[in-house]
């Protein structure tokens, strides 16, 4: 495995390695091979004028110009591309801000059914006393005063309406959580008392006032606040609402995606044939979408066709468009024109991350994004995790999660300027990378725990490396896939 190189030999191996980096965990300073430059035209300008990228630029030169003349065409070309490029932790910080500029969201209404993984955007105020009434937390005996007692012949149980008042010398069958007949003074515990010949209960051991009794209230009184605003709304946070009368909570809205497979060359069944491969994003993306929080509203197939693109953009009305694959200056990659049609403000147009660089986020209108997944499925977890997921945490005012970092258990070759994520699985206190984790491939992720943020350059053996948690190895709300 690579040490973490100098800026030097990057720059004389400034090419994607992450194709190279996919296969081979001892990556020994992979060489670039014939490849073709970069493109480099992401501006609107070039793209309508040609139709795309210029195709075959790099070709001529690689059989005409010497290398020397080669290499500096090809440096250029890719540095242009990473000065539009966005690094990571700014496309990071940026796709949240986006998501605060939209305006606020008025806070809705939700049944507690539909609530889990909202934000509360209202105190949780007590809507009575906790508990409402003097309840048995034992079952046994409601006593009054001191024993023995006669035995009452009917019983208490919970759900029942008020008991009858209980006099001194009197004890009767109580179940854990009905309600404490007027004047009792404690419970005795089934297991602390028993009967004479006569039918007394008599005590084993000592009851002390008021013992396994839970008095009305002692949780919290009707009206005190239980939960601020901005709590997110756990399994525990539904318990604690529907004990405190509540049938609904006001929440900030679930943001609303909708998805968008693009390319003719997807199946949605069977086995791969005759070119054509399984659309490996549809089935992946809702459920991710709703680990992050949001409703997915639709899922629609464009196929490579520009103008139904456009008409399907046009009519969502929901808060984050997402669209896969045609982010690249392919024939047929249709985002970019479609975005400027649409008058779409591009805030971010490619970033500086491996997989995944060609990925674009945009402002459509007022209130609306765009996320432009790369076709490449692990090149799209990419764009997921450093674009959508953060605009949706902020549209869904969840907190940003607290960054945690593992050393890693190997060095892991770096690509020289961008960052990379690394599919990893935690053994004890290591991240371990995972093979298999090339733009096209999904075996390594679909193994791992998280993804491993390894900086420009490599990281060393136990070197300490920020990850981002997998929703469903994270012990957060995310597991719970609304
Ligand atoms: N000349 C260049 N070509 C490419 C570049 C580049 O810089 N210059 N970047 C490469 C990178 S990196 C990526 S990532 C991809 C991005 O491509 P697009 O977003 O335009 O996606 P497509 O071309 O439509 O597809 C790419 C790849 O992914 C497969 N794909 C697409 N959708 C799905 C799906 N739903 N399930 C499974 N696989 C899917 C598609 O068949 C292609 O193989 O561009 C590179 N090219
Ligand atoms: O190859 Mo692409 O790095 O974005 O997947």
């Amino acid at each position: 495995m690579t040490a973490p190189r100098s800026r030097a030999d990057q720059d004389a191996e400034d090419f994607d390695v992450e194709e190279a980096l996919a296969l081979v965990k001892e990556a020994n300073g992979p060489s670039s091979g014939d490849r073709a430059p970069a493109p480099s035209a992401r501006s609107w300008d070039r793209r309508q004028a040609g139709g795309g990228r210029p195709l075959g630029r790099g070709f001529d030169q690689a059989g005409g110009g010497d290398g020397s003349e080669r290499r500096s065409a090809q440096e250029k070309a890719e540095h242009g591309e990473r000065h539009r490029a966005t690094p990571w932790p700014q496309a990071r910080a940026l796709a949240a801000r986006a998501a605060r500029t939209g305006g606020r969201r008025a806070p809705v209404t939700v049944p507690l059914h539909d609530a889990l993984g909202l934000v509360l955007a209202a105190p949780l105020n007590a809507l009575t006393d906790l508990p409402s009434f003097d309840t048995s937390a034992m079952d046994g005996w409601a006593v009054a005063g001191p024993g023995p007692w006669a035995v009452r012949e009917e019983g208490v149980l919970a759900g029942h309406a008020r008991p009858e008042r209980l006099h001194d010398g009197e004890a009767v069958r109580i179940a854990t959580g009905a309600r404490v007949p007027a004047d009792t003074t404690a419970v005795l515990r089934s297991e602390h008392g028993r009967s004479d010949d006569k039918g007394r209960l008599h005590a084993t051991r000592d009851v002390a006032h008021g013992q396994d009794i839970r008095p009305r209230g002692q949780e919290c009184r009707s009206g005190d606040q239980l939960l601020p605003v901005g709590t997110l709304v756990t399994p525990a946070v539904l318990g604690l609402a529907a004990a405190a009368g509540y049938d609904s909570v006001t929440a900030v809205p679930r943001p609303r995606a909708e998805v968008f497979v693009l390319g003719d060359e997807l199946l949605t069944e069977g086995l791969p044939r005759e070119g054509l491969i399984r659309d490996a994003l549809g089935p992946m993306l809702p459920p991710w979408l709703r680990a992050m929080g949001a409703e997915v509203v639709a899922v629609r197939r464009i196929g490579d066709d520009a103008r139904a693109l456009r008409r399907a953009l046009t009519a969502s009305d929901a808060d984050l468009l997402i669209t896969t694959g045609g982010t690249a200056g392919g024939p047929v990659d249709h985002v970019h024109p479609t975005l400027h049609r649409l008058g779409a403000e591009l805030l971010v147009d490619g970033v500086q991350v491996r997989p995944g660089h060609p990925m674009l986020l945009a402002r459509v209108k007022d209130g609306q994004h765009l996320v432009g997944l790369p076709g490449n499925p692990l090149a799209a977890v990419s764009g997921l995790l450093t674009l959508a997921e953060p605009l949706l945490r902020t549209l869904a005012a969840h907190p940003a999660p607290e960054p945690y970092e593992l050393p890693l258990s190997e060095a892991v070759a770096g690509h020289p300027h961008d960052t990379r994520l690394v599919p990893v699985v935690l053994r004890g206190d290591r991240a371990v990378p995972l093979h298999y984790n090339g733009p096209a491939m999904l075996r390594g992720v679909a193994a791992a725990d998280a993804l491993a943020v390894v900086p420009p350059g490599g990281s060393e053996q136990g070197q300490t490396v920020e990850l981002l948690d997998l929703p469903w190895a994270a012990a957060g709300i995310g597991v719970c896939f609304t």
